[in-house]
């Protein structure tokens, strides 16, 4: 098997190979290229400040390496790496890595281990020069077993990459064994795959915190069947008691799906002390204002930013720029694209089919639903995990003002009476937006022809496929 640089000799049934997952090594390979990258700069503009220089070395652990294909593709597409270790608890496995190893000619780099990986872990983590600047867990299910040797295992402003497959306990439908596994519950509702990432931020920043340390995430995305996400880990007993602050709960209202958050609690700083205020809450009443019903509980949930953008975009160019070393660069870049121009500091969203189908009338485009929001000077993207997401600043009474509006002009079929939408649509308007306002379709044609190109790609005329 061909992928990147590596060429892999597999027996069927000797170790797990999934072709599928080539995004998801891809895009490994461009982030931590970045990584270094940007670890470099960080060293560099440390000296110049008259600091010391850190030297760092390259040392990248594969928790669980199956064939060995990921680390053989680190060794050989990201430039200057020391070591890489490439581990596996199958002896199959191992001697699957052994030989693909040799074939593909960088023993000097990866280096078959045959353990435990949290046990390796735990033993890497006790001796400093023993660390690694990248620890990379890609399991079958949750990475949540390791999670707890791996925040220890990772170098001062190292890199943790995690992937958690098991989307169906981290999207609601088992959220008993969310809260088991990563100490958080679960929701339903389409925005439940960005709820998934930021469960599991929640659950890493959580272990993280016993040691003192916390996470600053780089980047992270749902794709196909899985969540992966990309943290930063560094130790701070300051930066730790902010962390509270950092999740929060969500009140979902289990008729019409309206949200709230409520965090933690929150940080006051008095001269040169911190004081840590639990927050008073709840955000809502017992019954949903807006349909009536009850609320569900979930979290908590990182309610911090989860990507940052000039990190996503300098990753995208990177895949861009290499376009014949990487095999999904397409695929993967439209997904970056979309999360680069996501609402990086509004949790959540509402979808736009979600709103319609609860009143039971044809949905609105994406553009006559926007512009009455935006006119009213509100902020709106869509999410890379879905294109009808609807995420905003906006206040939820004011995407009702507009779906109220709608309804005007567009048949309202059968609604049960007392059902989220008949409750709904007898609510007064709360007059926060115009929800008569819309563009023409000559200003739409204009705001799409600006749109088409995206604005940071080298090659003026992409071609998405
Ligand atoms: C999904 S596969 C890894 C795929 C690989 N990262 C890739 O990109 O091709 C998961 C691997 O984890 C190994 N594994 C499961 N539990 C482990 C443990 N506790 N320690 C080490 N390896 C483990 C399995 O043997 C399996 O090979
Ligand atoms: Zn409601």
């Amino acid at each position: 098997l061909k992928e990147g640089k590596a060429e892999v000799l597999h027996k069927p049934g000797e170790a797990f190979y999934n072709p599928a997952q080539v995004q998801n090594r891809d895009l490994s390979i461009a982030v931590l290229r970045e990584f270094f990258k940007l670890r470099d700069e960080e060293a560099a503009s440390k000296k110049k400040d008259g600091k010391e220089e850190e030297k760092h070395q390259r040392r990248v652990l594969e928790g669980l390496s199956a064939t060995g294909l990921r680390a053989i593709r680190y060794a050989k597409e990201i430039e200057g790496l020391t070591e890489v270790v490439a581990n596996d608890f199958s002896a199959a496995a191992v001697e699957s890595i052994d030989r693909n190893v040799k074939h593909n000619k960088v023993e000097e780099i990866v280096k078959a281990s045959h353990a435990d990986a949290s046990l390796l872990m735990h033993k890497a983590k006790q001796v400093e020069k023993d660390k690694f600047d990248v620890v990379d867990l890609d399991p079958y299910g949750s990475a949540t077993p390791f999670l707890d040797a791996a925040v220890q295992a990772v170098n001062e402003g190292g890199l943790l990459a995690v992937t958690c497959t098991d989307l169906a306990v981290l999207c609601g439908n088992h959220s008993e064994a969310c809260f088991a596994k990563y100490g958080c519950t679960s929701l339903r509702g389409k925005h439940c795959h960005e709820l998934a990432i930021r469960i599991v931020l929640s659950s890493i920043e959580s272990h993280a915190n016993r040691y003192k340390r916390h996470i600053v995430p780089l980047l992270g995305v749902y794709m196909d069947f899985y969540v992966r996400v990309f943290v930063r880990v560094y130790t701070s007993a300051s930066a730790v008691k902010w962390s509270a602050s950092k999740q929060s709960m969500v009140f979902q209202c289990t008729g019409c799906g309206a949200y709230h958050l409520q965090p933690l609690g929150k940080v006051v700083e008095r001269g040169n002390s911190i004081k840590f205020l639990p927050s008073l809450g709840p955000p809502v009443g017992e019954l949903c204002e807006l349909c009536g019903y009850k609320h569900q509980l979930g979290g908590p949930m990182w309610s911090q930013p989860y990507f940052q953008p000039e990190f996503v975009g300098r990753v995208r160019a990177q895949l861009w720029g290499d376009q014949a070393g990487f095999a999904s660069y397409k695929r993967v870049c439209g997904l970056l694209t979309a999360l680069e121009e996501e609402l990086v500091d509004q949790p959540l969203f509402y979808d736009l089919s979600v709103l319609a189908s609860l009143l039971n009338v044809v949905c609105p485009s994406n553009a006559a639903f926007a512009a009455p929001l935006l006119k009213a000077g509100y902020r709106l993207s869509h999410s890379h995990t879905s294109p009808m997401a609807m995420k905003t600043d906006a206040p939820v009474e004011a995407l009702w003002d507009i779906m109220r509006g709608w309804v005007k002009d567009h048949p309202v079929k059968k609604l049960k009476e007392g059902s989220p939408g008949f409750r709904l649509l007898q609510q007064e308007s709360k007059h926060i937006v115009d929800p008569d306002f819309t563009v023409t379709a000559e200003q739409r044609k204009e705001d799409k022809a600006s749109r088409s190109t995206p604005k940071y790609m080298p090659n003026p005329t992409p071609d998405w496929g």
